[in-house]
């Protein structure tokens, strides 16, 4: 349920909890990190909904992406917008929140990627920056922390060839490139949009046992995290 306070709504019925979003490229260890963190005591995590991606009604947007991006990236992504809200405004049920990727991402890295490769219609374009902004000015999407998993491409490349999911095997090197300079001028360069929260970057093109080490090096720095006003 929502309820209002200074002119936006908020997710009513609870105290604010800390909420850390874990941000990267595909395949960057998101999940991985996730699922490390998720044995810690108190903590919640969210993965991201990508069944409901792959399977909305029987139908599957992210291949249709994949395979049309002009014809159904406005599908995919509007059905990722609503998905991911869904996520922000559910209620919290221990006292930190990790959840992978955030609406903003979805918008600044993945619908400014379809946009600006040619890939997306600028009707298409223009009606999910209305739908985004409307939301942004009258929901609060509250995020404390962003914890950046920075990998080059490459690694990102070689981790998806091996993870082998169906719908991703048509992507190529340079798509995984472009989402690396969005996310990088977002979170690194500060060129592009308004960053919602601090940024804590992880370097992670390391092999597993030593991302592990890192998370456990960083773990105080992103449970002490202050709570954004
Ligand atoms: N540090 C790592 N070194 C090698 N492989 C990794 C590492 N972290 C994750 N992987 C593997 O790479 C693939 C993608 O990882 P995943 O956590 O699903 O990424 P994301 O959630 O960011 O898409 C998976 O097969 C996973 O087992
Ligand atoms: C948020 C978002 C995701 N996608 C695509 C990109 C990948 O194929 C999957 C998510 O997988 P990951 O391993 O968690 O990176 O969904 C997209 O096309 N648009 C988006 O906004």
């Amino acid at each position: 349920m929502l309820s209002s306070s200074q002119g936006k709504l908020v997710r009513d019925g609870e105290d604010r909890k800390p909420v850390i979003c874990i941000e990267g490229n595909i395949a960057s260890g998101k999940t991985t990190c996730l699922e490390y963190f998720s044995k810690t005591s108190n903590i919640e995590v969210l993965t991201e909904p990508v069944s409901k991606w792959r399977n909305v009604r029987g139908h599957n947007p992210l291949a249709l992406m994949y395979e049309d991006p002009a014809r159904w990236g406005l599908t995919l992504q509007t059905y990722i917008q609503l998905t991911v809200l869904d996520h922000h405004l559910s209620k919290i049920m221990a006292p930190v929140r990790m959840m992978e990727r955030s609406l903003y991402s979805a918008k600044y890295i993945f619908v400014e990627n379809l946009y600006k490769s040619g890939k997306m219609p600028e009707v298409d374009y223009a009606v999910l920056s209305e739908w985004f902004e409307w939301i942004i000015s009258n929901i609060s999407i509250p995020v404390d922390l962003i914890v950046y998993l920075q990998t080059s491409p490459q690694t990102c490349f070689d981790r998806l060839k091996q993870r082998c999911r169906e719908e991703e095997k048509v992507i190529p090197l340079e798509y995984l490139e472009a989402l690396h300079h969005l996310y990088e001028n977002w979170l690194i360069n500060n060129t592009s949009f308004k960053v919602p929260a601090p940024v804590l970057v992880i370097p992670a093109d390391h092999d597993l046992q030593k991302m592990l080490h890192q998370y456990e090096e960083n773990r105080e720095k992103i449970f002490t995290v202050p709570r954004a006003p």
